[in-house]
């Protein structure tokens, strides 16, 4: 591909990422994959390029913009050598009308910088939101360890016991030791939340939305597999993902429970009053993670928000059914409003009186409310909410 070409295909996907964003669509990285898979003829060197402006361009505008090219012209606005390739070539994009507008830049649409902002996040810590991640794994410590582990490139030592960072784009799934379950990918911040749970060996402990199971493999390594791990979720696809993950990491303790939507509890009934622990890994806007998926700006709307802060109520009160008396609930969102962290925790602890808040003391974070959070900014990881309340005996 030529330069320009590779300026009009990344054009043509933000035009879908747009139309993503409006339909609740794929995100970008499967919008990406999905490109390339239909155009064979690309290059290693074309996707990356392509990738690099797709996301450059996702960071540089604001409010969702009209077009993938509006998009793209308020990239060239902050990179020089892009306005060139404007060019007009074969499978280029047509040189720039004299009238035409690129979109506008910033962090986020109007809304959402306002609702960060209420949720003291400015400046500095907004700007870092659209900065990038690097790579962190976890070592699993089921198999390996942190301080004896040998891979292809020695990582920077992590605050979680068993995190190591690398740089944004390292291969590590063409190590032999991810191959082999000795590593995971895991944002730093997403390991600090499984360490609030608390997990011991012997414990019970319920995942109630598990997903994938990035947080519960975490939890099985915690419990050195021994005791109960039930891991939970409504989405099938995406528990499907966790048996193979956990076999290859060597986890053999968890039991994988598909609810369905309205009926988790009467689901979960062997489990009422029994949990030591229950995370609650709650669905969210992401707003923490727009490092990794910068495009989530432009998925949120304030119906949506909405949409999730009373799921994030609903599975807080399942939870609070399944914990033992003197037992934890651990609520965790990869989110930056306080309509998804404090608020939610607040809201139980007026509600409820028999929850008192207890830490989570955590090596990283600041305390916010009755929580602790986690920032791009001041702690290099995606931005998390965790809060960890006890239940009265
Ligand atoms: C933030 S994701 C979990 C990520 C996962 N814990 C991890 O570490 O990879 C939130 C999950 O909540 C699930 N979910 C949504 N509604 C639910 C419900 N009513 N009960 C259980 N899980 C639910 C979603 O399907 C999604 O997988």
């Amino acid at each position: 591909m030529t330069p320009a070409a590779r300026v009009q295909a990344a054009i043509d996907i933000v035009d879908e990422v747009i139309e993503a964003a409006r339909t609740e669509g794929a995100p970008a990285d499967r919008l990406v994959a999905a490109y390339f898979k239909a155009r064979r003829y690309a290059g290693s060197k074309d996707r990356r390029a392509v990738r690099e402006l797709v996301y450059s361009s996702i960071r540089a505008c604001g409010p969702v913009p009209a077009s993938g090219r509006a998009a793209m012209l308020r990239l060239a606005q902050l990179d020089e050598g892009l306005d060139p390739l404007f060019d007009g070539s074969a499978h280029g994009p047509q040189p720039i009308g004299e009238t035409e507008e690129a979109a506008a830049g910033g962090l986020a649409p109007q809304w959402l910088v306002d609702a960060l902002e209420a949720s003291d996040v400015s400046g500095q810590d907004a700007a870092a939101l659209m900065s990038r991640a690097p790579l962190d794994v976890r070592v699993n410590a089921l198999k390996a360890d942190r301080a004896t582990i040998e891979l292809p490139e020695a990582g920077e030592i992590l605050a979680a016991p068993q995190g190591l960072r690398f740089e944004s784009g390292t291969q590590v799934e063409q190590w032999e030791a991810w191959r082999d379950g000795l590593v995971e990918v895991q944002d730093h911040g997403s390991q600090l939340a499984c360490m609030a749970a608390g997990a011991m060996p012997g414990e019970t402990v319920v995942d109630l939305c598990a997903g994938a199971g990035g947080k519960t493999l975490s939890l099985a390594a915690m419990m050195d597999n021994s005791g109960t791990l039930i891991a939970c979720d409504t989405d099938k696809r995406r528990l499907g993902n966790l048996q193979p993950r956990a076999e290859k990491a060597g986890a053999g303790m968890i039991e994988i429970c598909l609810l369905d939507p309205g009926k988790e509890l009467e689901m979960l009934a062997d489990w009422h009053g029994k949990a030591d622990a229950v995370l609650v890994d709650a669905p969210c806007s992401g707003t923490g993670t727009w490092r990794r998926k910068p495009e989530a700006k432009w998925r949120l709307t304030p119906d949506r928000l909405a949409r999730f802060t009373q799921v994030q109520d609903r599975l807080l009160r399942i939870a609070s059914e399944l914990v033992r008396p003197g037992g934890r609930l651990v609520f965790v969102t990869c989110s930056l409003l306080d309509a998804e962290g404090k608020d939610r925790v607040a809201t139980l602890l007026a509600e409820d009186q028999e929850w008192t808040r207890a830490g989570p003391d955590l090596p990283l974070g600041c305390v916010h409310g009755d929580g602790v959070r986690l920032s791009p900014a001041l702690d290099g990881t995606d931005g998390f909410f965790v809060a960890c309340l006890k239940k009265s005996c």
